[in-house]
């Protein structure tokens, strides 16, 4: 592989086991690094506002919560785990009066340091643990005794020892039972936008509703669309991620796999090739990013509207429904582990 990849024997655990780590946030990311850091044997505090929603859980999970700046102002470590949008406001308010050399600042997401919303002072470490899943499967995993691979990125390696401490945190979280692949902020977080926007959220999303559409508006029951272009898109993907997609291949028929050669290139055609090259130069500009910003800064406007069309599309009616009959879609990765 051209890539460095780490696994447990590679990372110390008493690295981070002799220093005090704040997590920010404690939301799908933060409940899971917070959480499997003390079972691991950190020393952990939680850090989130006085009226914070997440403050009872954390609580009840026996975690001590203090806020933000006192949390940063008590730890060697401090994660970063709050919604990007909040991390500007919340580093320049609560975090940078408290940085001092020997502290390390890190990142679940590259997205304000590959933007430059936040620049530290350079005598502090900062650095990246992003686990590549969603948190709620991070914590699943590590209870199970596994992990969910994460990246580690160095953007300033003011101790000298900054890698070995995010290979040590990713340890802890059970990052390094899978595998942790060593890259920088700015791949990982133009790669993780290019992926969420163009692929996996909203290029599946959008291919998602418009099969659905287009077989309800041509008369067939919804039920029946549902489980042909939402309900078998996992069992499709299980093959994909089992044994990619010449598994996928193998395994459905042969009929489907001609259809799979002649009519998927009419879909994602050349001019969906050009507008993924598009959202690519967005991304890489920084146009996203300034965008997602001012948006946030003005309310989310557009984010709301688009959130409840989402929400009342007549495919989730009809998911709600059928899903009542599947017996074992009973434990989403959502609940808290
Ligand atoms: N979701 C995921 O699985 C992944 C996320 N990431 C990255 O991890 C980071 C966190 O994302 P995610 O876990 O999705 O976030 P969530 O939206 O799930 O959770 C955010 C948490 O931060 C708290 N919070 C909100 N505002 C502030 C603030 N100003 N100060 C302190 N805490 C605050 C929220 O509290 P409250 O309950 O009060 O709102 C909540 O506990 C992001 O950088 C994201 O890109 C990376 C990989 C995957
Ligand atoms: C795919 C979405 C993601 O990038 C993730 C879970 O990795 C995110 O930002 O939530
Ligand atoms: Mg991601
Ligand atoms: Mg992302």
């Amino acid at each position: 592989m051209s890539v460095e990849v780490y696994y447990d024997d590679d990372a110390d655990l008493a690295v981070i086991q002799g220093r005090r780590v704040a997590v920010i946030g404690y939301g799908s990311q933060g409940h899971a690094h917070a959480l499997s850091l003390r079972d691991s044997g950190v020393d952990v505090v939680v850090g989130l506002p006085e009226g914070s929603r997440s403050r009872a859980k954390a609580e009840e999970q026996g975690l001590e919560v203090r806020t933000p700046a006192e949390a940063a102002a008590a730890a060697d470590v401090i994660m970063v785990l709050a919604p990007d949008t909040a991390q500007r406001t919340l580093y320049a308010e609560h975090i940078a009066p408290h940085l001092s050399a020997g502290k390390a600042l890190f990142f679940g997401h590259g997205f304000n340091i590959r933007y430059g919303f936040i620049t530290p002072p350079a005598e502090v470490d900062v650095a990246m643990v992003a686990p590549k899943g969603p948190g709620h499967l991070v914590r699943r995993q590590y209870v199970d005794g596994k992990g969910v691979p994460c990246l580690v990125a160095v953007e300033q390696d003011a101790s000298g020892n900054a890698l070995a401490l995010a290979l040590a945190y990713a340890k802890a979280i059970g990052g390094t039972r899978a595998g942790v692949i060593r890259t920088s902020f700015a791949e990982e977080t133009e790669t993780d936008l290019f992926g969420e926007q163009a692929v996996l959220c909203g290029g599946a999303s959008a291919l998602v509703q418009t099969g659905f559409e287009v077989l309800t508006e041509a008369g067939y029951a919804p039920e029946i669309a549902y489980f042909e272009c939402l309900h078998e898109l996992k069992l499709i993907v299980d093959l994909m991620y089992e044994g990619g997609i010449a598994r996928m291949r193998y395994s459905v028929s042969d009929t489907a796999e001609y259809g799979d050669y002649s009519r998927g290139p009419r879909v994602v055609d050349a001019r969906v090739k050009q507008e993924m090259q598009r959202i690519l130069a967005e991304i890489r500009s920084g146009d996203f990013a300034r965008e997602w910003i001012a948006e946030d800064d003005a309310g989310r406007p557009n984010f709301t509207k688009w959130r409840a069309e989402g929400a009342a599309h007549p495919i989730e009616e009809t998911g709600r429904k059928l899903r009542g009959m599947m017996s074992w879609v009973d434990r989403p990765i959502t609940e808290t582990a």
